[in-house]
């Protein structure tokens, strides 16, 4: 079992991870031109030759990341893999040298036992919404925003 960043080949199993979810309305969908994109923000739990979850952080700002496209395979759900991937973004956006990290999410008490608290959307920063023309829910977002703070 190992955690590590995200490479090439690993893609295609990452764009179907996150769209099983994504077309039962759990998560947003990810376009593997996107994924391409952004390859540099994902980490992949792999156990068995297998990619078992996936999850990004992304850099918006000076003091600002997001947490995003968490998913792990349904069977490989509740056994901790999901936190893992979340406390190791959390670890690099600390080294990175950012001080908060927000998600928007349908699963609010996940995040909440890992530390985060919910967050009234309109307080996050107008550059976040730029991503959220592209949202098939734009601009009925029924997501929870949470935010996870470094203390100093
Ligand atoms: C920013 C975003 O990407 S939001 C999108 C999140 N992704 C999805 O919703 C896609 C479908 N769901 C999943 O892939 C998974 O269920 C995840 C990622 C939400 C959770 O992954 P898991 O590996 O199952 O989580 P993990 O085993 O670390 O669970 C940690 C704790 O959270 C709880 N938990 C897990 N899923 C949920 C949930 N959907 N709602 C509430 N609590 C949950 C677990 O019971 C566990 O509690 P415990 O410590 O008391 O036992």
């Amino acid at each position: 079992m190992k955690v590590r960043k995200a490479l090439v080949p690993d893609i295609k199993s990452i764009h179907k991870l996150i769209n099983e979810f994504a077309k039962k309305g759990e998560m947003l969908p990810r376009s593997l031109n996107e994924l391409y994109e952004n390859i540099r923000d994902f980490l992949v739990f792999e156990e068995d030759n297998e990619i078992k979850g996936v999850c990004a952080l992304h850099i918006l700002w000076e003091d600002l990341a997001e947490i995003r496209s968490l998913a792990v395979k349904r069977e490989s759900q509740k056994k901790g893999i999901g936190t893992i991937l979340v406390k190791k973004c959390l670890n690099e956006a600390k080294k990175l040298g950012v001080k908060r990290v927000f998600v928007l999410t349908y699963v609010p008490e996940f995040f909440k036992r890992a530390g985060f608290k919910e967050l009234d959307k309109s307080k996050l920063p107008q550059k976040i919404w730029g991503d959220c023309i592209r949202c098939p829910k734009f601009p009925e977002c029924d997501e929870v925003a949470l935010i996870y703070e470094f203390r100093e």
